[in-house]
């Protein structure tokens, strides 16, 4: 370890994924490798052969006019919608996933544990508070009601929101409430975070002040983020940015028969069912979902074909410990029936 502080973007993203290529994209293993994308609404093309992989440790904005397709290509990535052909293969912690060929049920246990959202708005539950919208997060995968606020706490505090815990999303500012959802999307330990617009709605002061907390998911916990933006200023703070134009990516540096991981092991173990103090409704609106149904709240009866890794369990920044691996094996909830403050 040198003395040395990196003070640049770069050089804290290298210190946080020291294992980062030094070529943008060119990660043999990417986290996330799409390749042939195609999506199409009725006569209209969002998508007409998109590659794109995206390293370990970088943060990656996504650029270009409005209908560009740049949201269907965040959505697919995700999961949130499926492409109409193409591959997405996800490398996790614990193994590999082609998210394409995923189930909805599949794809819903994929988001809520390996992927983290802050988009423009609506994905915090009003109703609640800055802590219980955080913790929430946690206790949709089984984690009890008081742990998920302890760690909900710690991760508030990180992000500068300490005092504020206990606020409704309508009590906060524009800035503060992006900030809640990052603690969200982080405190699962969600190795990718997928940001849509994260800014939108902000002004710049408090753009650049989102940006720095949404930044510091690379810099200071080693995550991946995908950002899509139509702020030039938030792009230029990214690792690299990629420019689409009608469905199709026209300068991203694709690394050359990018793979994921092979897939290692077999079916995970089944989850716990939802078992947090607030409706069903509430635990789906953590996570975006493609239009229709809710989704069920529990894990699917067919399985994934990729194995969670056994990790430890969720560590707020307050504790010393980053914990960096999706919280796989949650310990069941025993308080999840407590009152409400
Ligand atoms: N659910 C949908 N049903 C029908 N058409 C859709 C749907 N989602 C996207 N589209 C269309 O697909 C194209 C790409 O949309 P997309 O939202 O991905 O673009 P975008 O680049 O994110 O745009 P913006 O910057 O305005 O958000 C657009 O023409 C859009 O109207």
């Amino acid at each position: 370890m040198s003395d040395q502080t990196p003070t640049s973007f770069a050089d804290r993203a290298a210190a946080a994924a020291p294992n980062r290529p030094s070529v943008p994209g060119g990660d043999p293993h990417p986290v996330l490798a799409a390749s042939g994308l195609s999506k199409t609404y009725g006569q209209t093309v969002a998508l007409g052969g998109v590659d794109l992989a995206v390293g370990r440790g970088e943060a990656v904005a996504i650029m270009g006019a409005s209908g560009s397709g740049k949201t269907t290509l965040l959505h697919c990535l995700a999961g949130i919608v499926p492409p109409d052909a193409g591959s997405i293969r996800f490398a996790g912690p614990g193994g590999s996933v082609e998210v394409a060929g995923l189930s909805e049920g599949e794809r819903s246990r994929l988001r809520r544990e390996a992927f983290g959202f802050v988009f423009q708005q609506g994905l915090l539950v009003p109703e609640l508070t800055a802590i219980e919208n955080v913790a929430l997060s946690l206790m949709v995968g089984g984690v009890g009601r008081r742990e998920a606020e302890q760690h909900a706490l710690g991760w508030l505090a990180d992000l500068g929101l300490s005092g504020l815990e206990q606020r409704r999303i309508g009590q906060l500012s524009g800035g503060q409430a992006q900030r809640v959802a990052i603690a969200r999307a982080l405190v699962t330990g969600a190795p990718v975070i997928f940001a849509d617009e994260p800014t939108g709605a902000l002004d710049s002061h408090t753009s650049s002040e989102v940006m720095d907390a949404l930044l510091r998911i690379v810099t200071d916990y080693g995550r991946t983020l995908v950002v899509v933006t139509h702020d030039a200023d938030v792009a230029a703070r990214c690792t690299r940015t990629v420019h689409m134009r009608d469905g199709r990516i026209v300068d991203a540096p694709v690394a050359p028969g990018a793979q994921a991981a092979p897939v290692a092991g077999s079916a995970p173990a089944p989850g716990a069912p939802f078992t947090g103090a607030t409706s069903a409704v509430a635990a789906d609106a953590l996570v975006p979902t493609p239009a229709g149904p809710a989704e069920p709240a529990t894990w699917p009866e067919a399985t994934a074909p990729w194995t969670p890794a056994a990790t430890p369990p969720v560590q707020h920044p307050g504790a010393g410990s980053h914990h960096t691996g999706p919280h796989f094996g949650a310990t069941p909830a025993t308080d999840a029936e407590e009152s409400q403050r």
